[in-house]
């Protein structure tokens, strides 16, 4: 007998033993060669997270608050998954999230899990998004949002006035409220029609329920992308009885598809008059598969949901902070006031843009809110080398510590990632980061420091920073100075305090505790 007929006559006998044993060695091997043979073995990090994904998957929606923790044992520069590498160090922001010039793509892992790869946001190719983003780039550009502060301005005046409508009666949940404002504004500014949603009672129905549930969903997808498929056979009304608030995004998924339509109608005509974000991707200088249909409708979906929860749970936070600590909406009502003079009237977009205490509330509010929450995750298409310092404690237990030189090279095609929340807690940055102190950002002379912007993350930076940044400035602007001027003396908190706003998890965007109301308020 042979030595494999003797393998497969013991494989056959002890054919259970055998089942076990493959997987078994399987996993060994891999985790060996992940363990020591592996292009990051080198990095510093647990065992468990360079051998496998689960250790993510473990700590679930509180990971970022993990990756606090290991920075804090293993220094700055911490392998967090097997691929992965995650930087705690603000002088390395520009290497891990470069500008023009380096091609770096999104992480497949993390894009997954909002399963439509075809849209700029999500697009994971370097050179795929430089085209896609190229033909967006003048949309959003500071001129093209300049040209729509009259609307913003009027969504302001009437989302203050329908909120002031509520004076000695119902309680108003101003997170909801403005959601509903960053709506009506995105909307505007993508189709050049408003959806209304400030008229509603109570600002409902709105958006925001069918994101939050979304959200939610998020982690499950990012493990399990092939749910999007199963999610995609639900028929709707099953759907809808599944989840109601998702009934708002079906509206606005209706009317994409609709405005697609209407675009290639005006294609059609000869004076070729466009004025929608769809219009400008039809006429833009992209290949024929670029403006397909399909894609042009995602993209439109996706621009609403990157435009609503962000800018709007910003207005929120500020809003609460404002309220909940009376001296520094003072200050700013102060400011505001001088700034509009006798005329009551609001303030330009440009002066408000220059007023240092105003600026600093923006940038406290940004800081506080996060951004994505989520470490963003970058592929670099060439070696990225990270050079960094660890502070290594005294054996003797004295105060001192040693500070010892780390560096790496972190190999092309592998993942790098760092996280806005532990860039803006950084307290040699921040010092008492949790405190909301718009002052931190004023210099002796009380004019807004610029040094410290470049450690803002709220909207990433490199490449693949926020497109609708300059929409997203010129709404918190508007809207903060327009709530101060208007509603200043005349709101209270309702059963809201500080745990309503910090962090609790993370689907993404992050998220207070799961019981609360939200940011409600009271109006004299
Ligand atoms: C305060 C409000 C906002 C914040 C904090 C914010 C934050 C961010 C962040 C952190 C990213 C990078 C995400 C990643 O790397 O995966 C991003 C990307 C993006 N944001 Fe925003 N955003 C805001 C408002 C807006 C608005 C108003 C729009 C308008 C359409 C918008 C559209 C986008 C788009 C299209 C991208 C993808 C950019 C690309 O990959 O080229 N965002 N945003």
């Amino acid at each position: 007998m042979s030595i494999l007929e003797a393998v497969l006559t013991s494989i056959r006998e002890h054919w259970l033993a055998a089942g076990l044993l493959v997987p078994i060695i399987y996993i060994v091997s891999v985790a060996f060669y992940r363990l020591y043979l592996h292009p990051l073995a080198n990095v510093p990090g647990p065992k468990l997270a360079a051998a496998t994904w689960l250790y993510e998957i473990y700590f679930w929606k509180k990971f970022v608050i993990e990756i606090g923790r290991l920075h804090d044992i293993y220094g700055p520069i911490v392998r967090i998954t097997p691929n992965e590498v995650h930087v705690n160090d603000p002088a390395l922001i520009d290497a891990v999230y470069p500008g023009g010039g380096k091609k770096v793509d999104k992480d497949p892992y993390q894009v997954r899990m909002f399963g439509i790869p075809d849209t700029a946001f999500l697009t994971i190719d370097h050179e795929t998004h430089r085209i896609r983003r190229g033909a967006l780039n003048r949309y959003f550009s500071k001129a093209a949002v300049n040209k729509i502060e009259p609307y913003i301005r009027e969504a302001a005046e009437k989302l203050c006035s329908c909120i002031a409508s509520y004076a000695g009666s119902d309680t108003v949940t101003i997170s909801v409220a403005f959601s509903s404002f960053t709506t009506d504004v995105i909307t505007e500014y993508l189709f050049a029609k408003s959806y209304h949603m400030i008229d509603r009672p109570h600002f409902l129905p709105n958006l925001q329920a069918g994101n939050d549930s979304l959200g939610e969903l998020l982690p499950i997808l990012k493990q399990l992308p092939f749910l999007h498929t199963v999610m995609r056979w639900i028929p709707q009304e099953r759907m809808l009885k599944m989840n109601p608030g998702m009934a708002s995004w079906i509206r606005v998924e209706q009317d994409c598809h609709q405005q697609v339509k209407d675009a290639h109608a005006r294609l059609a005509k000869p004076d070729r008059v466009y004025y929608t974000v769809i219009d400008e991707l039809l006429h833009a200088d992209l290949p024929p598969e670029e403006k397909r249909d399909d894609r042009l409708f995602l993209e439109a979906v996706v621009l609403i949901n990157a435009a609503t929860e962000t800018t709007s749970w910003n207005l929120s936070l500020a809003t609460f902070y404002l309220l909940h600590q009376p001296h520094t909406l003072a200050t700013l009502r102060q400011e505001l006031l001088t700034a509009s003079g006798d005329s009551l009237e609001l303030p330009s977009l440009t002066t408000l843009e220059n007023l240092p205490y105003l600026q600093a509330t923006v940038a406290e509010t940004l800081r506080h809110a996060y951004g994505v929450v989520q470490r963003l995750i970058r592929v670099h298409q060439d070696p990225v080398h990270l050079r960094s310092t660890v502070k290594i404690p005294n054996r003797d237990g004295s105060e001192k510590v040693q500070v010892k030189e780390v560096s790496y090279v972190i190999p092309k095609g592998y993942s790098l990632s760092m996280t806005s929340l532990w860039i803006h807690k950084n307290p040699d940055l921040f010092p008492d980061p949790d405190k909301f102190a718009p002052e931190r950002w004023l210099d002796a002379e009380g004019m807004k420091r610029k040094d410290l912007d470049r450690y803002l993350m709220s909207f990433s930076k490199g490449t693949r920073q926020c497109l609708g940044i300059n929409l997203a400035y010129a709404e918190l602007y508007i809207c903060i100075a327009a709530v101060v001027l208007r509603l200043g003396d005349q709101l209270e908190l309702f059963e809201t305090d500080r745990s309503d706003v910090e962090f609790d998890h993370d689907v993404f965007a992050m998220r207070p505790k799961p019981e609360t109301k939200g940011i409600r308020v009271t109006v004299r």
